[in-house]
């Protein structure tokens, strides 16, 4: 069944691996994308907001190719499609864009045709094409996600996070493209590491599910990507080595860059601090960044049925075009 008169759905960024947990550990963040999707004669995408800008308006958008492979999957013949999106999250900064409108876009396209396929199925294809699961796991399930794929099936569990942690995360000013920040990566590397990244990763996922925050800041060290990556982000190493010193309870990369983001406590002069260390700090290395507190999100990807299904009311009017 095809519901000719279209939906609504809503995704939340993510920020990727949490420092130690490559490829692996996820949290939701409280920026949003929404996509309008409904049956047209003609294919156009129609896009709100300042960061979608350049992106394609007709079958090569992602959203559109993501949806008709769902159309290709479940046996809808493909049809042309009207496609709305407003999205409040930058693109190529480690905050999960390309994961959240494959999401979006397969979540969409289920529920545009009634939903023939399950949620593990949508987590299924959304990694086969992402490629890795941890963005795509948090921004499809929310809130804290430890998220695994064997090449056909993706695996992931939710954990509990404290209401009393947040993040502050500062956006640098520029694009850096996962596969660039991907292809400086080793593809080997030396045991010890392994042990190291491993045994971090685990005291991580434990530590924040049992809120014991005090062993965040060795919990979220990193020796598998983020020093390499470092030589993109001017400043993100000493970010990372003296935000605990500033208030945070600790720090690193978010995804793929260039974004760095940090936990810290629900502590408005703790708040201040960091993003003030965290300004300055990028400043000094000549990197203009926003800077601002940002909230994780318990809620993942949702089908705002039975709302008004009206992009339009979801857009501030500033960001209309
Ligand atoms: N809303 C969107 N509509 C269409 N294409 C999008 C959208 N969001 C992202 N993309 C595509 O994804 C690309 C960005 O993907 P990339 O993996 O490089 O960065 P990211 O997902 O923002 O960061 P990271 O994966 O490190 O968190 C964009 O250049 C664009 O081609
Ligand atoms: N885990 C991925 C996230 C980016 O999408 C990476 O760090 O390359």
């Amino acid at each position: 069944m095809m519901r000719e008169e279209g939906v609504l759905v809503r995704v939340p960024a993510s920020t990727a691996n949490l420092g130690p947990g490559f490829d692996t550990l996820g949290l939701a963040l409280s920026l949003h994308l929404w996509i309008g999707m409904k049956p047209a004669e003609k294919t156009i995408v129609r896009m709100y907001g300042n960061h979608l800008e350049g992106l394609p308006s007709n079958e090569d958008n992602l959203i559109v190719k993501v949806a008709h492979r769902l159309f290709r999957e479940v046996g809808q013949t493909i049809i042309p499609l009207e496609v709305e999106v407003y999205s409040e999250i930058p693109l190529t900064r480690g905050l999960g864009s390309s994961a959240t409108a494959i999401v979006g876009a397969l979540f969409a396209a289920n529920a545009l045709l009634d939903e023939p396929l399950s949620k593990q199925a949508l987590f299924d294809m959304a990694t086969n094409i992402e490629k890795h699961p941890d963005n795509a796991g948090a921004s499809l399930y929310g809130g804290l996600i430890v998220a695994a794929w064997d090449g056909k099936q993706a695996y992931g569990l939710n954990l509990a996070l404290s209401d009393s942690l947040t993040t502050v995360a500062a956006v640098p000013r520029f694009h850096l493209e996962t596969k660039k920040a991907r292809s400086i990566l080793p593809s080997q590397y030396d045991m010890k590491d392994v042990v190291f990244n491993v045994s971090r990763s685990s005291l991580l996922a434990v530590a924040l599910s049992t809120g014991q925050h005090d062993l965040l800041g060795v919990a979220m060290q990193d020796r598998m990507h983020q020093p390499y990556r470092a030589s993109l982000v001017p400043g993100l190493d000493e970010v990372l080595k003296h935000a605990v010193r500033h208030g945070a309870l600790g720090a690193a990369l978010s995804g793929a860059g260039p974004t760095a983001i940090a936990l810290v406590e629900r502590d408005e002069a703790k708040i201040a601090g960091l993003i003030q260390y965290m300004s300055d700090t990028l400043a000094q290395h000549g990197v203009e960044a926003d800077v601002f507190q940002l909230d994780p999100c318990t809620e993942g990807a949702v089908w705002l049925e039975g709302q008004a299904s009206n992009i339009h009311d979801h857009i501030p009017v500033s960001s209309s075009s």
